[in-house]
């Protein structure tokens, strides 16, 4: 079997972009078997001289001997420039870029014929939201263990390659072993979990573009043992950019689910994710109103700080179901961010009920669904 050194030595003689040698640029170095997986960080400005060096890193990883297969993926160089990140980014409020709806001219990423390492997933589920920090991972991990504690057997995909939550969510720091060829996902409560924030480090920021995020997600969907699963939640980053769309056209979906919480911002991005997905021909499954209202944990009060209700109304108009609401809760935000969400670490408290109900929801809304979307190629 190769070892890391083995890849660095491998890149020796091939530079980067700028002269600077690839070996340098390596953020991170996941060997299993015959398969590695690696990642380089490159200068976001200088996306198409970066992707030349992928491939002529991938190749060179590749004739190493003991390596079989060679994956290399792009992130964004530690530096903390000031100028703005690629164009089609948006720098997010905690420091990490949104790719936003492909402007005219972007190619859509190419089909693929079906993903055999989802074949043995009997329902697939975006979880998306127009807008960032609305609760979309909360949502899709407490969703994801309320599937889970119906008796579902569940995964979840953390597709957010530009701020990955799911570590954090579930406290989770090991590195994916490598199974049968494929990575296998960690587990948090049963429920099998993936996220590139497994594969490279933590602290280098994912400023990525929109041929090298298609790339990484079509790796993130292709190369994972899943093995027999009644639900995959994807959790979607937020926006409706080119990995929505990668996803949305690679992936047979069963169907999205879209968070939203009742503020009129957010409410109108919801609806542009609802009307991606409709492009597509994905079902919706439904809209959820995160921090619908605020429940006072000292009084009991209610105050509906955001004009509670938008998100019901808006779905209503788009002729889309409302699965139901949320409340701006402490004890949510606490389980979270004490790396084990509140279905999972309090099962019995109101809170988490709220999430099972809409689990349960959702595994009805599935099992009485007819059709399975297939895979569709949009242009324009
Ligand atoms: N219902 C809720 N009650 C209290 N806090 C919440 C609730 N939902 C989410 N949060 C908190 O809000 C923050 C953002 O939530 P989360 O990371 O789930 O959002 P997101 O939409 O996935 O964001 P991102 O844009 O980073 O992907 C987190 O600190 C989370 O704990």
């Amino acid at each position: 079997m190769a070892t890391e050194a083995d890849i660095l030595k491998a890149l020796e003689g091939l530079y980067g972009p700028g002269g600077a040698p690839l070996a340098g640029a390596v953020s991170g170095v996941n060997l299993s078997g015959a398969k590695a997986f690696v990642s380089l960080a490159g200068d976001p400005s200088q996306t198409q001289a970066w992707e030349a060096a992928r491939g002529a890193a991938e190749r060179a990883i590749k004739a190493t001997p003991g390596v079989e297969q060679a994956i290399v993926t792009l992130t964004a160089e530690r530096a903390s420039r000031p100028e703005a990140p690629a164009p089609r980014a948006q720098a997010h409020a905690h420091g990490h870029a949104h790719a936003h709806a492909p402007g005219p001219g972007a190619t859509p990423p190419q089909q693929k014929a079906g993903i055999p390492a989802l074949e043995k997933i009997r329902f697939i589920i975006a979880v998306a939201s127009g807008k960032g920090g609305v609760g979309k991972s909360t949502t899709s991990a407490n969703l994801a263990l309320g599937l889970a504690a119906q008796g579902w057997r569940v995964g979840l995909l953390d597709a957010d390659v530009y701020g990955p939550s799911m570590p954090r969510l579930f406290g989770l720091t090991g590195k994916p072993k490598v199974e049968g060829g494929k990575l296998a996902p960690l587990e948090a409560y049963g429920v099998k979990i993936m996220s590139m924030g497994f594969l490279v480090d933590e602290n280098v920021p994912m400023v990525w573009r929109g041929p090298m995020v298609s790339q990484a997600i079509s790796q993130m969907l292709g190369e994972v043992a899943w093995g027999e699963l009644d639900a995959l939640v994807i959790d979607m980053p937020p926006g409706t950019g080119d990995v929505q769309l990668t996803i949305a056209q690679q992936v047979p979906l069963a169907g999205a689910v879209i968070v939203s919480t009742p503020q009129d911002l957010a409410l109108i991005d919801a609806r542009r994710a609802v009307s991606m997905f409709q492009k597509v021909e994905a079902p919706i499954l439904g809209v959820i109103e995160n921090m619908s209202y605020f429940l006072c944990p000292h009084c009991g009060g209610r105050s509906e700080i955001f004009a509670h209700g938008g998100a019901r109304h808006d779905a209503e108009q788009m002729g889309v179901p409302f699965l139901g609401e949320a409340p701006l809760d402490i004890k949510i935000r606490q389980t979270s961010d004490a790396g084990s969400p509140v279905v999972g670490a309090e099962p019995d408290s109101p809170q988490a009920a709220v999430y099972l109900n809409l689990a349960a929801k959702v595994k009805t809304l599935l099992e009485t669904q007819k059709t399975r979307a297939a895979p569709k190629i949009v242009v324009g």
